[in-house]
């Protein structure tokens, strides 16, 4: 931990990163997580807004309205470098990381792949934002409470950063010098203290994961099934966020699925799963999870809710199993009793895709207030075909509503670009990250 100057991965010293140690904060609590995996938080598609004080180093000293900061000048210009070889960096960065610290390889799943990609998209994601004071502290305290359960101490924070450097010394040469060291020592120092801080505020409160037994398992079509857990303690939440799970067959491996249901009286909560080629752990869970088997639970995530103080309509997109969350949201305006019109457009491929359907229209029927519409994108149908964003287009107005999409990651972007084209309010269109969904595919 203080190790004044550090050798970089090609043998160099990585200059002057002072003398206090690297990547601790005088003062610096011990708390709980792990490295940067990637948690990006749902969003407003106009930016989320943070609610903490601002975090130390180069995000408190750059004046977000003057333009960018030095250190985000030096950060950009080494993230451009390595960009093209990006891939190779992660893989260096690996390489470095277990040798350097063989103890922290136990804390990774056996096999890499996801994960490398996520924790380079964290750290991207971070450095991008590292004059954005309210999206960085946002962002990475969500990062830092999600990795208390992979068993994250802030003891490794260090390890990490001096591997991150000595990977960005050798992939970067052009633009590395004593003044970029610096700036991402900053940068890297201000990143880990937010989420060893965030963690560490989380653990007064909250266990670092839960257990559920699985209740209930629905197959609905040959490759979807309808999964519902029993928490063993209480598990709080709001409808339209999502949780990342670990099945007991691939250890270590996490992955997020949104929650189905609003929270219910009785704990349970249900997700909907669909098996995807080369997914380990959908796979499993709709292949071979049963009632009695127990999963493990991170903490719920995402803002993808309702703002019951807000008497707009919801016109909700939901393509494929991401009517689990809509559905979710559904009930919460259901619960909430006041009457504001709910409009959903479910997208599937072909009719058979439908798996929810019968659900959508019970509500429907339920509450007047819900409108239902199917579309059909790939297939014959007696009811509206096309893609979801272009069929919402031909209905509405729609200005006096707040948008939710949940589906794939290019129906969403086409949702985006449709309401922002027609006059939505960036502000008013909700979900979840994108990096997120893509990281989380399997
Ligand atoms: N919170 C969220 O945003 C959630 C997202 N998902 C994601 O939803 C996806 C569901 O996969 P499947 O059921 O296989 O969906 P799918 O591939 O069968 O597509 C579902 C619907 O989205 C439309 N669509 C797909 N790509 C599009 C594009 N580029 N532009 C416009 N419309 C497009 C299709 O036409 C169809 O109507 C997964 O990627 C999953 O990760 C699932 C649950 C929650």
């Amino acid at each position: 931990m203080n190790a004044p100057t550090t050798p970089s991965a090609d043998g160099r010293t990585t200059g002057d990163a002072g003398e206090r140690g690297w990547f601790t904060r005088p003062g610096a609590h011990e708390g709980p997580p792990r490295l940067p995996e990637g948690a990006a938080p749902s969003r407003r598609t106009g930016g989320p807004a943070g609610r903490r004080p601002a975090p130390p180093g180069p995000a408190s000293a750059g004046a977000p309205a003057a333009g960018p900061s030095p250190d985000a000048l030096l950060i950009r210009r080494t993230l451009a470098e390595i960009e093209p070889s990006a891939d190779k960096a992660v893989s260096y960065f690996y390489a470095l990381l277990f040798l350097r610290h063989p103890g922290l390889r136990a804390l990774f799943p056996a096999a890499m792949d996801t994960q490398r990609d996520r924790l380079f998209r964290a750290l991207l994601t971070a450095a991008r934002h590292v004059d954005d004071t309210a999206t960085l502290t946002e962002y990475l305290s969500q990062l830092g409470r999600g990795h208390r359960k992979y068993g994250t101490e802030s003891a490794h924070y260090p390890a990490v950063g001096e591997c991150l450097i000595g990977a960005l010394a050798h992939y970067a040469r052009d633009s590395w010098n004593a003044d970029a060291e610096a700036a991402w020592v900053r940068a890297y120092t201000a990143i880990s203290q937010i989420m060893i801080d965030a963690a560490a505020e989380d653990a007064r409160t909250s266990p670092a994961w839960w257990q559920a037994e699985i209740v209930s398992h629905e197959s609905r079509t040959p490759d979807i099934a309808v999964v519902t857990v029993r928490p063993d303690r209480p598990y709080s939440f709001r409808a339209g966020q999502y949780t990342s799970l670990e099945t007991p067959w691939w250890p270590r491996v996490w992955r997020n699925y949104s929650f189905s249901c609003a929270p219910r009286p009785d704990g349970l909560l249900s997700f909907h799963v669909k098996a995807v080629p080369a997914g380990w752990v959908s796979r499993a869970l709709v292949h071979r999870a049963r009632p009695g088997d127990v999963i493990r639970l991170g903490p719920p995530t995402g803002s993808m809710t309702v703002d019951h103080g807000s008497d707009n309509g919801l016109l909700c997109l939901g393509g494929g199993t991401g009517i689990a969350p809509i559905k979710a949201l559904v009930e919460d305006v259901a619960r909430h009793g006041r009457s504001r019109p709910v409009d959903v457009f479910y997208g599937a491929r072909h009719n058979d895709d439908l798996y929810d359907i019968d659900t959508m229209l019970r509500l429907q029927k339920t509450h007047r207030w819900l409108m239902v519409r199917p579309v059909i994108s790939d297939g014959p149908t007696l009811g509206l075909s096309g893609q979801l964003p272009q069929v919402v287009r031909k209905y509405g107005p729609w200005n006096s509503y707040d948008a939710y999409l949940s589906g794939p990651p290019g129906m969403i972007r086409s949702g985006v670009d449709t309401l922002v084209g027609i006059g939505m309010p960036a502000d008013r269109i909700r979900h979840d990250s994108l990096d997120e969904l893509t990281a989380s595919a399997t």
